[in-house]
């Protein structure tokens, strides 16, 4: 695995956003798959519905200082968990990542757990929440493969799409920040990592800088 220090091997690149195929090992992806189910542990996942009033497909928690939640018709980020307790700490297999990727002088305060089930999708959308846009989103794909759609910044523009299989690393920063970009589904069943299929996807974000 590459280190903060060592150079990176170039990225695809898809509208902006950098993707760089298995990043993580078989190992390493097992590792951080253990440190996730910890996660969901102490915050289980939870299935919010949008202020439009659709029930979303994807399950979401989260660790770190803060986490994305949806509460009285709001999209905020919280400092504590929709059940009660305080956000976990990004597992340090995570924030390796980060370090690796991200250019960015300060560790993310928020990583969001995404779990895609079988039907799962996420709508075009653009990461907006967060009070810092100078810091990228980083994103890592566990388990089944998934149909990722990238856009411009503005809703209309031409979406290009491309796998993200398990172990990929992804980066929107610099104008690729806030485009649009979304799921279109997944390979249920089409990795072995999880061995009731589906998808994780982790994204690590600047929230208060
Ligand atoms: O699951 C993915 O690959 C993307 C997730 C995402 O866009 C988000 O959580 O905002
Ligand atoms: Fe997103």
């Amino acid at each position: 695995m590459t280190d903060a220090t060592a150079a990176r091997p170039a990225p695809l690149v898809l509208n902006g956003a950098e993707i760089w195929k298995s990043w993580l090992d078989r190992p390493a992806q097992e590792a951080m798959v253990a440190d996730i189910r910890a996660v969901a542990e102490a915050a289980p996942f939870q299935r919010f519905t949008t202020v439009g009033g659709k029930p979303m497909s994807v399950r979401m928690t989260a660790a770190g200082r803060l986490g994305w939640v949806i509460e009285r018709g709001r999209y905020r980020y919280a400092d504590r968990h929709p059940e009660g307790g305080a956000w976990p700490p990004i597992p340090a297999s995570v924030l390796a990542v980060w370090r690796a990727v991200s250019d960015w002088p300060a560790d993310p305060d928020c990583c969001l757990v995404n779990w895609y089930g079988e039907r799962a999708r996420m709508g075009l959308h653009q990461d907006k929440d967060e009070g810092e846009f100078d810091a990228p989103v980083v994103s890592i794909s566990l388990g089944d493969p998934a149909t990722f759609r990238v856009g411009g910044v503005q809703r209309g523009d031409p979406t290009r799409s491309t796998k993200l299989e398990s172990g990929d690393v992804a980066r929107l920063a610099g104008p690729a920040r806030l485009a649009y970009h979304g799921v279109d589904r997944i390979a249920f069943g089409g990795s072995t990592l999880l061995p009731s299929g589906g998808r994780i996807n982790l994204t690590l974000r600047v929230v208060r800088p």
